[in-house]
């Protein structure tokens, strides 16, 4: 079995983060690990505390697991401060960890800043060069790259710009359009769109966290790069169209294995 880790926050009441990353794993028949790196008080509704955790426990936490297994593939979501970032950043370099796939998370749906805006900076300089796929939605990608982003053409520019930052291959997502739901692909080579339209519903809780746990699954499952993204595309539509109105505000998605299989997503 492969085995996946997911570096992230908590999220209590299960919709986002760590416990949207286990979640995905599950459902796509991968063995997950965590690393902890925040726990949030938090529902569907907004984040309403974040305690982060200290440096030394998040690094022993990555030695432990790659001291004892190999790591398939892993995704890096919630990391609050520049070193949280630093410390992830020298142990992956430590350990040689591949697949690696960044969802560099800044700010929640409810308006949380996860990320600390001076921290903005060490992760273009210290993790984006380590990631193989790196995740923005539409408003990291502005914070990113500094430019104004309304459409499709705009994802595009953004997406070769953070590749000419020295990011390796990237997905902006684009969850935040108003009538559409594609995400730009581009690898340095080849730039593609992956149509989707937009699902109607307020269920939408945890969808990068998601995705990027997918991406990550199929990377370790030994899918290249466009096929691990083309085949996560299809499991967070399918999570988005099941989604579970469980809360009084933005529920979370439907990872049901079912229902994976009989929408014959692929294993
Ligand atoms: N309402 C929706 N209908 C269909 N796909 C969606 C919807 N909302 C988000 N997505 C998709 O979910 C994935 C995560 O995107 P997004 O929501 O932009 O990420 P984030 O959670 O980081 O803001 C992308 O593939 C995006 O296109
Ligand atoms: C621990 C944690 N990690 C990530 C997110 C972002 O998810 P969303 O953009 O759906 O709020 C979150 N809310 N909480």
């Amino acid at each position: 079995m492969r085995k996946i880790l997911t570096i992230a926050g908590s999220d209590s009441i299960g919709g986002a983060g760590i416990q949207a990353d286990l979640k995905t794993f599950c459902a796509l028949g991968v063995y997950g690990m965590s690393v902890i790196t925040a726990v949030t008080a938090q529902n569907t509704r907004g984040v309403f505390d974040v305690r982060n955790m200290d440096e030394s426990i998040i690094k022993e936490q990555i030695d432990c697991v790659f001291d004892d297994t190999d790591v398939d593939a892993l995704k890096i979501g919630m990391v609050s401060t520049g070193s949280i970032i630093e410390v992830i950043a020298s142990s992956l370099k430590k350990w040689k960890a591949q697949n690696i796939v960044l969802d560099p998370v800044m700010i929640s749906k409810s308006g949380y800043y996860l990320l600390k805006t001076d921290a903005i900076n060490v992760l273009k300089t210290k993790l984006m060069p380590l990631a193989d796929i790196l995740t923005p939605n539409i408003p990291e990608a502005e914070l990113i790259t500094g430019i104004k982003i309304n459409g499709i053409d705009e994802m595009k520019k953004a997406a070769k710009m953070m590749v000419d930052m020295g990011a390796n291959t990237v997905v902006v997502k684009g969850g935040h359009l108003i009538n559409d739901a594609a995400d730009v692909f581009y690898d340095g080579k080849e730039l593609f769109i992956m149509p989707e339209d937009k699902i109607n519903t307020k269920n939408t809780h945890g969808t990068g966290c998601t995705y990027s746990a997918a991406i990550a699954s199929y990377l370790g499952k030994g899918f290249s790069e466009k096929e691990a993204v083309l085949n996560a595309k299809r499991y967070i539509t399918t999570a988005i169209k099941n989604s579970l109105s469980i809360g009084k505000g933005v529920g979370p998605l439907g990872h049901l294995i079912d229902l994976y299989r009989r929408a014959g997503v692929d294993y």
